[in-house]
């Protein structure tokens, strides 16, 4: 265990991570900062939600010339919310030193943008499109940035974003100081990255599994057109504080996001094509818990750190290993523990076993929840929600009319009617989802699409004929039901 103190980090800062309640480095804040501090170019490597804002935020901001009223740290990061994100951490953690770092990102007013950038704000954290769109009308002044990261770096420097990167880049100093940090990093990235940097010193936090081991990985094998009533009976059953489901398309994400609210659920979408402020406006009610369920494709895989978040579903597997882990490391974040379920058609369970394969881990197979457990999960939130009034201890305005009542009725009826009043009832109106073409080979990235599928031959070859049938199986109503005797495998914590 690494203190702060032992760091050699300013007063300021110091002062900053006591009001954050931060005790302990965390082991990759412990490994870069030192690196960071001593002038190194560093590629940093450690699961999600274990403060990788934190390790190049400290050394960043501690290098930073308070009086100068130049941008002189810039961070890059792939997404809108993400770039807020981390400018409130990197603020957050300035807050005694003076100085200031700015979210700039697309779908923002570009005037204000222009006259908030003039007061002289000496971080910004940017998403690509804009920064470089600021950059060409010299509104964004790279000469005295000495030091650039890349916030989830693999992603910034994959298909999508690459030019980009390399663009902005070369619009930095050669001497600054470059820094990448992601919970995954693909070797053929890792190479671009090298090629990117000045001799990287790399630090990968050792860990037997990419992901984080206090998130507890399941799967379930459903038919695609199961999944949404299995996706339901399950939230019934868990009754989630906070939970985000993936799934592949943005029309997807807003068909189920508009079924679960026809079945009662606080539900709400988010994808790229909707408007920047229907976007903050949706992650802010999921935030305040007023949006119990949020749907989303893969722009809010990365990097969101919102607390109490207790399940993440993978309506659809996503077809890279990368993205498995970091969508469900949305949960089981700064030790916390977490759920993360996916559901997987039958033919997509070759599928599975190579994001096993990648990620060191393994996912559990658990059934389906019929609906009479869903039934019972409602009626457990009604019981607690009982129990919690009972603990409150303020009958007494209403003990008289009780006994009265018990008087006309026996016990068991007068609680059942109040359970029955207290429970959900959901409304089963039938939602259909369109369909996707199962998931079967990875996508090629940088040319290795193809290698993954010689590679794991052993798997794609059985395509389709994961373990099956021994378990139970769906009824004509589409109502899972276990064979009789089967050993119950629920996880209802
Ligand atoms: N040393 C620390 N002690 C306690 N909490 C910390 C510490 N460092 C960071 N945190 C908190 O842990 C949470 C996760 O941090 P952060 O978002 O930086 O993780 P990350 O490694 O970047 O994850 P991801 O890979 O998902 O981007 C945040 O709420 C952050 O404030
Ligand atoms: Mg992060």
């Amino acid at each position: 265990m690494t203190t702060f103190k032992e760091l050699n980090i300013s007063e300021p800062i110091m002062k900053a991570l006591e009001k954050m309640g931060f005790e302990e480095a965390t082991p990759i804040q412990a490994e870069t900062i030192p690196l960071a501090q001593q002038g190194n170019d560093v590629i940093g490597q450690a699961q999600t939600g274990t403060g990788k804002t934190a390790a190049f935020g400290i050394p960043m901001i501690d290098k930073i010339d308070k009086n100068q009223k130049k941008i002189q740290g810039l961070v890059v990061a792939p997404t809108r919310e993400l770039a807020i994100q981390v400018a409130e951490e990197l603020n957050r953690l300035a807050r005694f030193r003076g100085i200031r770092a700015m979210p700039v990102y697309g779908g923002q007013h570009m005037e204000r943008q222009i006259r908030a950038l003039k007061d002289g704000p000496q971080i910004v954290v940017a998403t690509p499109g804009r920064l470089l769109d600021h950059m060409r009308r010299k509104t964004i002044r790279t000469a005295g940035i000495q030091t650039a990261v890349l916030d989830e770096a693999d992603e910034m420097l994959n298909m999508g974003f690459i030019d980009d990167i390399k663009e902005i880049l070369k619009n930095i100093p050669e001497q600054r100081q470059t820094l990448l940090f992601s919970a995954t990093m693909p070797k053929e990235i890792r190479d671009i990255a090298t090629n990117l940097m000045d001799s990287p010193k790399e630090v990968k936090v050792k860990a037997k599994e990419m992901t984080v081991e206090n998130i507890d990985q399941y799967f379930i094998e459903v038919p695609e057109k199961y999944k949404f009533d299995t996706l339901t009976n399950h939230l019934d059953i868990n009754a989630p504080a906070l939970a985000i489901v993936f799934s592949r398309t943005k029309k997807r994400v807003d068909e189920i996001a508009e079924g679960l609210q026809i079945r009662g659920f606080r539900a709400e979408g988010i994808h790229g094509d909707l408007t920047q402020g229907k976007r903050m406006s949706v992650l802010n009610k999921f935030k305040n818990g007023r949006v119990e369920v949020l749907v989303a494709t893969d722009v809010a895989a990365r990097g969101l750190d919102i607390s109490g978040v207790t399940h993440v579903y993978n309506f659809d597997i996503p077809q890279d290993p990368e993205s498995y882990v970091h969508r469900i490391g949305r949960t089981g974040r700064a030790g916390k523990a977490g759920e993360a379920i996916s559901f997987i058609t039958p033919r997509e369970m070759g599928h599975l076993k190579i994001i096993e394969q990648v990620t060191k881990s393994k996912m559990k197979r658990i059934m389906p929840p019929t609906n009479k457990e869903a039934q019972r999960g409602k009626q457990q939130a009604a019981v607690d929600k009982l129990l919690r009034t009972i603990d409150k201890k303020d009958l007494t305005d209403y003990q008289e009319t009780a006994s009265d009542l018990l008087q006309d009725h026996d016990s068991i009826t007068v609680i059942s009617a109040a359970l029955k009043m207290l429970t959900k009832e959901r409304k089963n109106t039938p939602v259909r989802i369109s369909s996707v073409q199962p998931i079967s080979v990875k996508k090629p990235q940088g040319g290795k699409g193809k290698n993954y599928r010689n590679n794991n031959k052993k798997f794609y070859g059985k395509r389709g004929q994961g373990k099956r049938g021994g378990h139970g199986g769906y009824n004509r109503k589409g109502n899972y039901q276990k064979r009789r005797n089967h050993k119950n495998n629920k996880h209802n914590s």
